[in-house]
């Protein structure tokens, strides 16, 4: 039998919500040649026995207690309104010296929930986002390359252990992602521009055309650009207003904004101002070309 490698620096891995995200850490783990147990928790009997169908973990749980019990690094991939309760029960049943991390799509919320109940761990835990996702969720919905090529912000802070950014920031890099370490705030405004805003959008667009009388009719003949825009709205509807509503803050002062720009554009239109329409879309062209090209180049 070949030697066991022990990438991470871990022998056990647990993760908490095997969905899209944790399901696709647990993928990834499982290429990146780790040989130590990986242990899941879920929420029912049912996604234990999917779990182990589809080869997501060696072990499965619906107690976070028996998952998190030997681990050395636990993973935290569960939707926002149940990190509480799992943060609890981390706090009740893991070693002392686990190093704990998430992957929450805002941060200042979930430091505030690991100020609560991680207070005597803080040391050890990394909070983390994955840039990387789809509209799916679910034990089904993960793949293994997800992760490759793109970012993961981290936002440590000054009480955080260096040996526990260092576990996370090494099994990111082994899921072929790229680390970037951001203060929480930042983070927050960052996202709620070009992540949450964007989901805000696109739902409330579908939803004011699904509510005009013609629905049908505009829904049968809607184009590419309908579809690029909207992807989105097929996102988890709970998971999106859980997010929206910890990051309030900062989706509300970018949602203010862009409700200004949109009653400029307005204005433009109603007044045949060509010169405003022509800046705002070729600005907007000139950005999103250039964007394009970034994004490549970083892909690459
Ligand atoms: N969906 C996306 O594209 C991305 C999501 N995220 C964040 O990652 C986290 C997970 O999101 P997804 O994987 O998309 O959601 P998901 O819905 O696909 O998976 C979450 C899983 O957690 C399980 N779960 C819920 N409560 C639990 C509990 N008490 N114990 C154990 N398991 C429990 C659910 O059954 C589900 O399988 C969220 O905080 C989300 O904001 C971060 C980056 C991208
Ligand atoms: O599906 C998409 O394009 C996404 O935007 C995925 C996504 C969802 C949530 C995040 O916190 C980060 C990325």
């Amino acid at each position: 039998m070949s030697e066991k490698k022990h990438i991470f620096n871990a022998k056990h891995v647990a993760i908490i919500g095997l969905g899209l995200i944790g399901g696709s850490v647990a993928r990834g783990i499982y290429r990146a040649g780790f040989r130590g147990e990986l242990v899941g928790a879920v929420e029912n009997e049912a996604d234990v026995k999917r779990a182990l169908t589809l080869g997501l973990v060696d072990a499965c749980h619906t107690d976070i207690a028996s998952a998190v019990g030997q681990a050395d690094l636990i993973v935290v991939a569960v939707p926002p309104a149940a990190l509480a309760e799992v943060l609890a029960q981390i706090a009740a049943h893991a070693p002392r010296d686990a190093i704990i991390t998430d992957t929450g799509s805002s941060k200042q919320s979930v430091v505030a929930l690991a100020q609560a109940h991680l207070a005597d761990r803080l040391a050890y835990f990394v909070p983390g986002h994955p840039i990387a996702g789809t509209e799916n969720q679910g034990l089904d919905a993960g793949f293994n390359t997800l992760f490759d090529g793109r970012r993961v912000i981290l936002t440590p802070s000054q009480d955080t252990a260096a040996s526990a950014l260092d576990c996370v920031v090494g099994l990111w890099k082994e899921l072929g992602a790229s680390v970037i370490e951001m203060d929480a705030a930042h983070h927050d405004d960052v996202l709620a521009a070009t992540s949450h805003l964007p989901h805000v959008l696109a739902y409330t667009l579908v939803d004011t055309l699904a509510a005009l009388s013609e629905r049908q009719e505009i829904f049968a003949f809607a184009a590419g650009g309908f579809a690029d825009f909207t992807r989105i709205a097929s996102s988890d509807a709970r998971l999106w207003r859980d997010i929206v509503v910890a990051n309030r803050g900062p989706v509300l002062d970018v949602l203010d904004t862009y409700i200004e720009r949109l009653a400029r554009i307005r204005s433009a239109i109603a007044d045949d101002d060509h010169d405003t329409i022509d800046g705002v879309f070729g600005r907007a062209k000139a950005a999103r070309d250039e964007y394009g090209a970034d994004r490549r180049e970083s892909a690459s």
